[in-house]
């Protein structure tokens, strides 16, 4: 009688690695060191690094990557004069990445963000469990107590309507942070010494008309879904705000998912954040978007996108119509971030022509 393969303990079905569909995006203005202990996770990907800040330094990338590295020069040489779009001195500079992959799906991390480990000690392979969240449907029409119904061990609870447990493509991949949480400037003054220790074992869909504060730290999209959307806006240098790059695309992303049936989950993976920014300096970034967006959130939550908006760009370029519209009252600025989202989409388009097959 041949044995049965001793399966205990091996995956049901093994996550792919997909590493020749995955981008991961880097924006860096320190070394790479960080990427030593990811190499276990990470090395079989390719890198696309952006290097913010003074394109004459030297970024370190430890050996054995493969990466392609753009500064502010390769930005202004390959969009031309629509690199106006792409901001300076603020991480949002990340989305140029996104930009020139070529690849399905992104997964973009901070450099000062290192492998977490879970609560039995085990190093958490963050890319993993966003590969595992993108590749599984989510669940937006309807809120599954059980959180994740596609996990092993879960399911759809009683009363869940069976027309719905099909689910939804996923969109994005939304992951958290234990150590330095993601608090704004005045909660970081406040609580200079709070660490998050909390490791919540759950992953669940964002509820359909429901807006988040998406975080670019550990963040992991399907780009053929949603990249177009997935711009990070005019922060940093010479701009009004900052650190509200994350926010926007977020803002805009969700919206656009709704209207496109599209999921967005958050939760599981974790990464262990290990650096606080200034808080002071953050503050001055952050403060005019402290007010501005009591009036931003009404916004994106009363915004209504056509039915003939069925691609993402259309989406997108109805939404920047919207911003015209109805936020440029509020300030100038939101006047050249609408106009810089049309920018966006045509270097988007520019540079990720359709196919022949018409494939985006
Ligand atoms: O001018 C800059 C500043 C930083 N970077 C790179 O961007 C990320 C995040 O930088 P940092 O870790 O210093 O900032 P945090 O406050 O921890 O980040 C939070 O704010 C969001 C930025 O809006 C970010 O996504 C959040 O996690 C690092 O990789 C820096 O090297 C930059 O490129 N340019
Ligand atoms: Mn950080």
């Amino acid at each position: 009688m041949v044995e049965p393969a001793n399966t205990v303990g091996l995956p049901v079905n093994p996550t792919p690695l997909l590493k020749d569909e995955l981008d991961i995006v880097i924006p860096t203005i320190r070394n790479l060191d960080f990427l030593e202990m990811w190499r276990p996770f990470l090395q079989p990907y390719h890198l696309i690094i952006v290097q913010d800040g003074d394109p004459s330094k030297k970024i370190h990338v430890p050996e054995g990557y493969d990466y392609e590295l753009y500064n502010r020069n390769d930005i202004n040489r390959i969009l031309g004069p629509k690199a106006s779009c792409i901001s300076f001195k603020d991480s949002a500079c990340r989305c140029f990445g996104y930009m020139v992959s070529k690849k399905k799906y992104i997964f973009t991390i901070d450099d000062d963000c290192f492998v977490a480990k879970d609560p039995s000690g085990k190093a958490v392979n963050a890319l993993e469990q966003h590969i595992k969240n993108l590749l599984c449907p989510s669940s937006p029409f309807f809120f599954n107590t059980l959180y994740d119904p596609y996990r092993e061990g879960a399911d759809f609870v009683r009363g869940y309507p069976f027309s719905l447990r099909e689910g939804v493509s996923t969109a994005v991949s939304h992951g958290l942070w234990l150590n330095i949480p993601d608090y704004d400037a005045p909660t970081q003054l406040v609580k200079p010494k709070e660490r998050n220790t909390r490791y919540v074992d759950a992953v669940m869909t964002i509820p359909k008309g429901t807006l988040f504060p998406m975080c670019g730290m550990n963040l992991a999209f399907d780009r053929d879904l949603i990249g177009p959307a997935m711009y990070f806006g005019l922060m940093g240098d010479g701009q009004p705000i900052g650190r509200y790059d994350d926010m926007w695309a977020g803002w805009c992303i969700k919206v656009i998912c709704d209207h496109l049936s599209l999921g967005v989950k958050t939760g599981l993976p974790y990464i262990y954040h290990s650096k606080a920014s200034n808080p002071f300096v953050n503050l001055k970034k952050e403060y005019k978007g402290i007010f501005w967006q009591e009036e931003i959130i009404p916004f994106f939550q009363n915004a209504k996108l056509s039915k003939e908006a069925v691609t993402v760009q259309q989406c997108y370029i109805e939404l920047s119509k919207l911003v015209k519209e109805k936020l440029s009252s509020l300030d100038p600025y939101f006047d050249k971030l609408a106009d810089a989202m049309v920018t966006w989409i045509e270097a988007w388009d520019e540079l990720n022509p359709p196919a022949a097959n018409g494939k985006a």
